[in-house]
C-alpha cells in the first residue's frame, strides 16, 4: 500500500495541466563584437525533458549561463515559474534552477557526502549564529541535511562511496555526483551540460535512466548533449542552435529528419546557412591544394621510373634501402 502511493506520487500525471517552468524570451548575449546567442526563445514545461543541441561553438553553454545568472543577457528575459530571474547564480539556485557543468566542478578534497551537503546550503534555514553556537536547531538541521544527502547518493547509486574523496571517483561517478549535488538544492528545473561526455556506452545508458528518474521525481530537465542517440531517446522536445540562433525546435523525429540539422552537424553548408561563402572558399582552396599535390606526386613518380630505367644494374635490395 505504502509502496503504491510512493510510486504514484513519483510519477507525473500525463493528464495533469503543464506548468511553464522556464520561459526564456529573446535571449541575446554579445561578447564585444561576437554575438554568441541571438534572440533565442525557449520554454520548458513541468514533466518535460528538453534537449538543446548544436555544433561546437553554437552558443549552447552561453545560453545556459544566461539562464543561471552566470551571464546577464545583453537582451531578453528569463522567467522561472512566471518570475523574472535575479542576475546572480546563487539566487537562481535558491529560486529553483540547478545545473551541472560541462567541465566537472566538484570539491576534489571533500568527500562525496560533503560535496552533496555543499549543494544543500541554499535549502538550509539555520543562520550563522545557530551554526556558530551549534545549538539543537543546528544539529537537527544538520542531521536532516545528511539524511537527504544520503538519499540522493542512494538515488544516483553512490551511497556506498559517501566517505570517499571525490577526486578518487572514476569519471562517470564524478558526473553522477555532480547530479546528486545539483539535486540537493531541491530544484524544479535541472540543467545538464553534456552529462555523458567521456562516458562509455553502459554509463551513458545508465545516465539516460537516471534522467528519466529525475523527470519522474517531478523535476523538469533541460539537457545539452552531443550524443544524438542519447538526446533522441530521452527528450520530449529538442531545440537546435546554430551559430547562436535557434534553427528549429520539435520532437525528436522532426528534428532528426530536418536536412538543415543534418547539414549543420555534418558541416555541409545548407542554403542560406551563415558562413556559406566562407565554407565554399575553404573547399575551393582545399581542392586546389589537393590537385597540386597530385600533380607533384605524378611528376615524382615519373622521375623515379626514369631513373630506375637508367640504373638497371643496381644491386638487389637497393630500392628498399632508400
Ligand atoms: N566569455 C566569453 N567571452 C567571449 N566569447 C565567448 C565567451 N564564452 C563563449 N564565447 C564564444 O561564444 C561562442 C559560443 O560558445 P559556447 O561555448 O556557448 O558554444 P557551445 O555551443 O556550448 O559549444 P560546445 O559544444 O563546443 O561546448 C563561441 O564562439 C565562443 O568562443
Amino acid at each position: 500500500m505504502t509502496t503504491d502511493t510512493t510510486t504514484q506520487d513519483a510519477t507525473p500525471d500525463a493528464t495533469a495541466p503543464r506548468e511553464t517552468v522556464l520561459d526564456a524570451r529573446g535571449v541575446t548575449m554579445r561578447f564585444g563584437g561576437l554575438t554568441a546567442v541571438r534572440g533565442v526563445d525557449l520554454t520548458v514545461n513541468s514533466g518535460e525533458i528538453v534537449g538543446l543541441i548544436g555544433p561546437n561553438g553554437a552558443g549552447k553553454t552561453t545560453f545556459f549561463n544566461c539562464l543561471t545568472g552566470l551571464y546577464i543577457p545583453t537582451e531578453g528575459e528569463v522567467r522561472y515559474k512566471g518570475k523574472v530571474l535575479p542576475p546572480k547564480s546563487f539566487k537562481v539556485t535558491a529560486a529553483g534552477i540547478a545545473r551541472t557543468f560541462q567541465n566537472i566542478r566538484l570539491f576534489a578534497n571533500m568527500t562525496v557526502l560533503e560535496n552533496v551537503l555543499v549543494g544543500r546550503h541554499t535549502r538550509t534555514k539555520e543562520g550563522l549564529w545557530s551554526a556558530l553556537l551549534r545549538g539543537p536547531g543546528f544539529h537537527r538541521a544538520e542531521a536532516a541535511s545528511r539524511a537527504r544527502a544520503m538519499e540522493l547518493l542512494e538515488f544516483v547509486g553512490l551511497a556506498h562511496k559517501a566517505e570517499h574523496l571525490s577526486r578518487n571517483l572514476p569519471y562517470g561517478e564524478q558526473r553522477k555526483l555532480e547530479i546528486a549535488r545539483a539535486l540537493a538544492s531541491e530544484p524544479g528545473l535541472l540543467l545538464l551540460d553534456e552529462p555523458t561526455a567521456g562516458m562509455n556506452p553502459q554509463e551513458t545508458r545508465a545516465t539516460e535512466e537516471l534522467v528519466f528518474a529525475i523527470r519522474d521525481m517531478g523535476i523538469a530537465v533541460l539537457v545539452i548533449e552531443h550524443d544524438m542517440r542519447f538526446i533522441m531517446n530521452l527528450c520530449d522536445r529538442v531545440a537546435v542552435l546554430v551559430q547562436g540562433e535557434k534553427l528549429i525546435e520539435g520532437d525528436s523525429a522532426t528534428v532528426q529528419r530536418d536536412e538543415r540539422v543534418v547539414a549543420a552537424y555534418l558541416g555541409e553548408p545548407f542554403e542560406g546557412a551563415p558562413g556559406d561563402e566562407e565554407a565554399a572558399e575553404v573547399e575551393q582552396a582545399e581542392a586546389h591544394a589537393q590537385a597540386q599535390a597530385e600533380t607533384e606526386e605524378e611528376a615524382a613518380a615519373e622521375a623515379q621510373a626514369e631513373s630506375a630505367e637508367t640504373t638497371t644494374d643496381a644491386a638487389p635490395g637497393k630500392e628498399n634501402d632508400r
